[in-house]
């Protein structure tokens, strides 16, 4: 491996399944200690393409390079932990990550060195003696990554490493994740969580019919479509019924998470969330909470996938 070469190098990359055609030509690049969100509604392709950069699927076209490395040799810098977790449970955290040692190839030798950096990068240090499935969802998955990382790759693959997890423990994971990039490691995070993408990576890409659209930096992506527009919130004390729901989408609001929230584009400075108020409340709406909130790169990704599956 070149010391200066990218985790990722994705050129013309092309994959079908038999006549369907689910990455058309696709190019990507992660640079050293940089975190790339991969997004994408259920089915874009995101688990096609991380089985293709970790060679379980040959490709039709185009190259993968990982670390200046091509073919078989650039498995051995990849490390993948991956969403189903890979681990033996009634072995303890440090025997599982003995056996993940042994089996990518580090030494003896290097071993209980490479053992105690990993869990501690990961931070699961204090429970290497614990068995695995005493540990809870969180830990269990910093474990994943403790395993995915104990060779140093230069590429390490995130698939929904939060998946299921507890406010803290994805916190945690974050950290994590943060300390790993800043050591040089390139990260590949596919993530349905559009906070954690904002939040996280450095960089982000959709993935859509095929191709990452919208790639870039996620704030300034948010920046670029929206300018200095806010998003009104509408939390509502009822859910709506259906006549209700349609004066709502007429004003222009969509659902947020459960049947209270609403959420619509507005004006700049003009908007008066008195005036939004009042018309709720004469609509017949009750008001809990109405506010302003900076769009993120959900209300992005909402343009552009509106008509297909929800991101989250
Ligand atoms: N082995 C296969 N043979 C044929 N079609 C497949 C195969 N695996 C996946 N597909 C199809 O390819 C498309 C992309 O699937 P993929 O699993 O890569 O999407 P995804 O973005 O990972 O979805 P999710 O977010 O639900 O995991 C889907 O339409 C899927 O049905």
């Amino acid at each position: 491996m070149r010391n200066d070469a990218r985790p990722l190098s994705i050129e013309g990359l092309t994959v079908n399944y038999g006549s369907r055609r689910v990455l058309d030509s696709l190019e990507l690049q992660i640079g050293q200690g940089e975190i790339f969100g991969l997004l994408g509604p259920n089915g874009a392709g995101k688990t096609t393409l991380i089985r293709t950069i970790c060679g379980r699927l040959k490709p039709n076209g185009g190259t993968v390079e990982v670390a200046g490395t091509q073919g078989a040799n650039r498995l051995r810098h990849i490390g993948l932990a991956p969403q189903e977790l890979a681990l033996y449970s009634h072995l303890t955290v440090r025997e599982n990550l003995e056996v993940f040692g042994r089996l990518s190839g580090i030494s003896r030798h290097d071993l209980a060195d490479r053992v105690a950096w990993a869990s501690d990068a990961s931070q699961v240090f204090e429970r290497l003696g614990e068995r695995v499935d005493k540990l809870s969802g969180g830990w269990k998955r910093r474990v994943n990554i403790a395993a995915a990382i104990l060779h140093l790759p230069a590429l390490l693959i995130l698939d929904e490493p939060t998946a299921g997890v507890d406010v803290e423990a994805r916190n945690r994971l974050h950290e994590v994740v943060v300390h790993l990039s800043r050591s040089g490691m390139g990260v590949l995070l596919a993530t349905h969580d559009l906070d954690q993408a904002e939040t996280l990576c450095s960089s982000v890409g959709l993935l859509q019919t095929g191709k990452l659209v919208l790639q870039g930096n996620p704030r300034q992506l948010i920046e670029a479509a929206f300018e200095e527009q806010k998003e009104v919130i509408v939390e509502l004390r009822q859910v709506p019924g259906e006549a209700h729901v349609d004066w709502l989408q007429q004003a222009g609001f969509s659902r947020q998470d459960g049947a209270t929230g609403w959420v619509k584009l507005g004006g700049g400075a003009h908007l008066h969330l008195d005036d939004l108020a009042k018309s709720l409340s004469q609509a017949g709406l009750e008001l809990k909470e109405i506010r302003l909130r900076e769009p993120g790169l959900h209300s992005l990704f909402l343009r552009l996938v509106r008509d297909k599956e929800p991101l989250q």
